[in-house]
C-alpha cells in the first residue's frame, strides 16, 4: 500500500500503491503512517520524497469509503498530514499525473511539491457534495504557489535530487500550518459578495455554499481554528443526502461503461470496430456539433450537407469552432461517404426521409460502415432495415449543443450487433461523453421520461399554474432551467412535429376528436395551438415566454400569453385553482419517475443508474439530487407510490401517472436499496 526505500543513501523514497488511483483508503493512511514514522525513526534517512506508482500521484480520499464504517480503521488522513507536516526531516511530494482532493492535501502537507509539467492538481470534491473547487495544471500551479518546481523530465528523480539539496535546512517556514493567510483588503465585502454569487449558482446545492464559508475561515482565523470550523462544516455535509447523491452520480457516470445487452453481449467480451474516418449527414445545429465532436476526437471527418447554402455556413461556423484543430472535409454529394468508417445521420426528424437515406447510404458505403442514426424518438430497427447490414445500424443521440453535452445515448436495435454497440460506446469514450448503451423504443431513455414530465407541465397550466410558476419550482429544486424555459430554449416545433408524426396532431388526426383527449386519454394541445401561432420559442422571439427579438435569451412574462390561457380555458370550461409548489413538484418529478421504473421493466435501461447519468448528464437533473431514480429513494419508493396514486385518482385518464408495476413490486417487497432494485426486475439480467 505504500513501499517504502531508500535511495542515495539518505533519502527515503515512499511510494503509493493503490491502483487505479492511488485513493487513500484505510490500508494506504496506515501504510504512508507506517512509513513516515520509519523515516523519521531512521538515523541514516535525512529527506524523504512521496511519490504514486504508475505515474499517478492519489486521487483523494476512497470515494467507496464513504459513508462505510470500515473507513474509520486506521489512522484518520488528518493524523497522516499532521504527522507529515510535523516531520523533523524535510518531504519532498513528487507529482505525476493528478494529485486531487485529499491528494492535494497530501501533497500540501509536505514541505515541497515537484510537479511534472502535465500534472493536475486540484480539490474537486465540490462534485462529490463536500468542498472545495476547481483542478489547474502544474504551469497554473506554480504561479498560485500550490507547486515548488515544474519540471519535464523524470519527477521522482527529480524530486530526490531535489530532496538531497535541502536536507538539514530549516522546515518551519515550509509548514502550511505557519504560514499566514495574505491580509485581502475589505475581507468582509469580498465574502459577502462571494457567497451571494456562489448562492446564486448553486441552485440549492450545499457544498459550493459551505465551501464559501469553509474558505471565509481559513483566511480569517488561527490555522487550527480554520481546521475545527472545516471539520465542522465536513460533517454537516458528509451527512446531507447531498454528498451521498452527488457520490452516487460519480459512480453512475462511470457504470455506463460497463454495458450489457439483453442477448447477454457485454462490454469486456466485444470488440469495437477500428473508426478513424466518419461522414455526418445533414449540418443543421446538431450535425454541425456531432462534426465538432467527432474531429475533436482526432476523426477525419467529411461533413455532407445538400443545400449549398446550409453547407457554407455550416463550414463558418464549424471551421469557426474547430479554430483551425481537426480535419473536416465538406461536400453536397452522399458519394463522399463512399470510403468513411462510420456515417452519423443528423437530418431533420422525419423518418420517411431517414429511411430513403438509410437506403442510399447502404448502396453507397463500403461494407462494415457502421450506419448511425442521431434520432431522438424514431424506431432504429425500421431504419435497419433499410439497409444491407442492419447489424451494422444503431443510434448515437447527441444532445444539443453536441460538442459540449456529455451524455450520449447509444440504442441498440433487435439486430443490432454488440461489435457495432461496443464501437459506438468507444466512440463516446473518445469523444469524452458519458456514454449509455439503451433499448430502442419511442424517445429510448431520455425522452420517453420527458414526454410524462412535459405533459405534467401542460396540464398544470390547464389547471390554473402559469410558466413562471411551473419553472420556478423546477428551478428552486436545481433544474437549470424549468421546462418552459427550457421548451423555449430547444424549440416548440421539435415537439409539434414528433406529434404529427405520432398523428396526435395535424391533419392525420380523425374527424371529430375531443380537443382534450387522445384515444381515450387526457390529451393538451396547448403546444400545438402555440405552433400554429407561430410561437416556437427564443428562436421566434415568442414562446411561453417574450424575448426581446427572434434569438434573445432574456425570458420576460407575456402578457399575450397570460390571456390566451385564461380565454383557453373559458374555451374548455376549465376552472383555474391555486396550484402549490409541491403540486408541480410531485406531478412533474414522480412522472418522470414512474415511466423511469416502466424503462428498468421492459429492459429498455440495465440500471437505475444508467437512467440516473442519462438524467443528470442529458437533461439538467440537479447533481445534488443524484438522479430521478436516486432521488425517488430518497423520498422513498413509498411515499412516490402514494402519490401517483393519489394523482392517478385525481386524473384516471392519464396513465403516465397510474403507478408502474415495478415500482408497486419494490414497495410490496420492503422498499429495497437502488443497488437490489434489479433483482426485482422481470426477466432480470446481471449487469456483472
Ligand atoms: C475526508 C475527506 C477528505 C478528502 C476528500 C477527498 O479526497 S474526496 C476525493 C477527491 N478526489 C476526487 O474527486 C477525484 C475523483 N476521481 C477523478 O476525478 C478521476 O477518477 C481521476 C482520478 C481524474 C482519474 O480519471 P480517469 O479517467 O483516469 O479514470 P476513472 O475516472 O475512470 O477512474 C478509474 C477508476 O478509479 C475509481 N476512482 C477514481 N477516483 C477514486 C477515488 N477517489 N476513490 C475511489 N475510487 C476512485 C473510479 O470509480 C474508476 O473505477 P470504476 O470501477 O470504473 O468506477
Amino acid at each position: 500500500m505504500a513501499q517504502y526505500t531508500t535511495v542515495n543513501g539518505s533519502v527515503a523514497l515512499i511510494t503509493i500503491q493503490n491502483p487505479p488511483v492511488n485513493a487513500l483508503r484505510a490500508a494506504v493512511r496506515e501504510g504512508l503512517f507506517n512509513a513516515i514514522q520509519k523515516a523519521s525513526s531512521d538515523p541514516l534517512v535525512r529527506s524523504v520524497v512521496l511519490s504514486g506508482q504508475n505515474g499517478t500521484f492519489c486521487g483523494g480520499a476512497d470515494i467507496k469509503e464513504f459513508g462505510n464504517v470500515s473507513s474509520m480503521s486506521g489512522p484518520l488522513l488528518v493524523e497522516v498530514f499532521a504527522l507529515m507536516e510535523t516531520s523533523m526531516k524535510p518531504v519532498v511530494a513528487a507529482i505525476e499525473g493528478f494529485a486531487l482532493g485529499g491528494g492535494l492535501e497530501l501533497a500540501l502537507a509536505c514541505h515541497y511539491r515537484i510537479g511534472h509539467s502535465k500534472a493536475r492538481v486540484g480539490l474537486p470534491e465540490v462534485n462529490l457534495g463536500l468542498f472545495p473547487g476547481r483542478q489547474v495544471i502544474a504551469g497554473e500551479a506554480l504561479k498560485l504557489g500550490l507547486l515548488d518546481r515544474v519540471t519535464d523530465h523524470n519527477t521522482v528523480d527529480t524530486a530526490l535530487a531535489f530532496a538531497k539539496s535541502v536536507e538539514g535546512k530549516p522546515l518551519d517556514n515550509r509548514r502550511l500550518g505557519n504560514r499566514p493567510c495574505p491580509p485581502l483588503e475589505n475581507m468582509d465585502a469580498f465574502f459577502e459578495e462571494a457567497m451571494k454569487r456562489v448562492r446564486s449558482r448553486a441552485r440549492g446545492a450545499s457544498a459550493p455554499v459551505v465551501c464559501v464559508q469553509a474558505v471565509r475561515g481559513a483566511a480569517t482565523l488561527p490555522f487550527h481554528k480554520g481546521m475545527e470550523l472545516e471539520k465542522v462544516l465536513l460533517g454537516t455535509l458528509f451527512n446531507s443526502g447531498q454528498a451521498q447523491a452527488s457520490q452516487y452520480c460519480f459512480f453512475a457516470e462511470r457504470a455506463g461503461a460497463r454495458w450489457s445487452m439483453p442477448s447477454g453481449a457485454r462490454w469486456d467480451t466485444c470488440r469495437a470496430l477500428s473508426i478513424s474516418t466518419a461522414a455526418v449527414i445533414g449540418l443543421g445545429t446538431m450535425g454541425r456539433g456531432i462534426t465538432v465532436a467527432l474531429a475533436r476526437a482526432g476523426l477525419s471527418v467529411v461533413a455532407v450537407e445538400t443545400q449549398e447554402h446550409q453547407l457554407a455556413e455550416a463550414q463558418r461556423v464549424v471551421s469557426h469552432m474547430l479554430k483551425g484543430g481537426g480535419q473536416v472535409s465538406y461536400s453536397s454529394d452522399l458519394q463522399a461517404a463512399a470510403e468513411v468508417d462510420l456515417v452519423v445521420e443528423a437530418v431533420f426528424e422525419d423518418m420517411a426521409l431517414k429511411e430513403k437515406l438509410f437506403k442510399l447510404l447502404s448502396s453507397i458505403c463500403k461494407p462494415g460502415t457502421l450506419l448511425a442514426t442521431n434520432t431522438s424518438t424514431l424506431d432504429i430497427d425500421r431504419l435497419a432495415s433499410c439497409t444491407r447490414d442492419p447489424q451494422l445500424v444503431v443510434g448515437m443521440h447527441f444532445f444539443a449543443p453536441a460538442h459540449m453535452m456529455r451524455l450520449l445515448e447509444v440504442v441498440y436495435g433487435p439486430r443490432s450487433s454488440p461489435e457495432a454497440v461496443a464501437t459506438a460506446m468507444q466512440l463516446g469514450k473518445r469523444m469524452g461523453k458519458v456514454s449509455v448503451a439503451v433499448g430502442n423504443c419511442p424517445g429510448f431513455v431520455g425522452n420517453r421520461m420527458l414526454k410524462p414530465y412535459l405533459e405534467q407541465a401542460y396540464f398544470l397550466l390547464e389547471e390554473g399554474a402559469t410558466p413562471e410558476l411551473v419553472d420556478a419550482a423546477l428551478e428552486e429544486f436545481g433544474f437549470p432551467m424549468g421546462v418552459f424555459r427550457m421548451t423555449d430554449l430547444s424549440g416548440l416545433d421539435v415537439g409539434w412535429r414528433i406529434r404529427k408524426e405520432e398523428g396526435l396532431t395535424g391533419p392525420d388526426v380523425p374527424a371529430g376528436q375531443p380537443t382534450r383527449s387522445r384515444h381515450g386519454h387526457r390529451y393538451s394541445p396547448l403546444g400545438d395551438l402555440m405552433c400554429e401561432r407561430g410561437r416556437y420559442g427564443q428562436k421566434s422571439g415568442r414562446g411561453w415566454y417574450l424575448y426581446d427579438k427572434p434569438g434573445g435569451r432574456v425570458a420576460r412574462s407575456d402578457p399575450w400569453l397570460r390571456n390566451f390561457l385564461e380565454e383557453y380555458r373559458v374555451r374548455n370550461a376549465l376552472v383555474a385553482r391555486p396550484i402549490h409548489r409541491q403540486e408541480v413538484l410531485e406531478r412533474c418529478l414522480y412522472a418522470i419517475i414512474n415511466e423511469g421504473f416502466r424503462i428498468l421493466d421492459d429492459g429498455i435501461a440495465a440500471s437505475p443508474q444508467n437512467i440516473d447519468a442519462i438524467y443528470v448528464f442529458g437533461y439538467g437533473w440537479p447533481k445534488h439530487r443524484g438522479g430521478p431514480m436516486f432521488y425517488a429513494g430518497q423520498v422513498g419508493l413509498a411515499r412516490v407510490l402514494e402519490g401517483l396514486e393519489r394523482y392517478h385518482l385525481a386524473h384516471p385518464d392519464v396513465p403516465h401517472l397510474e403507478p408502474s408495476s415495478l415500482l408497486r413490486r419494490l414497495v410490496a417487497s420492503g422498499s429495497p436499496p437502488i443497488h437490489k432494485w434489479n433483482q426485482m426486475v422481470k426477466g432480470h439480467r446481471s449487469q456483472l
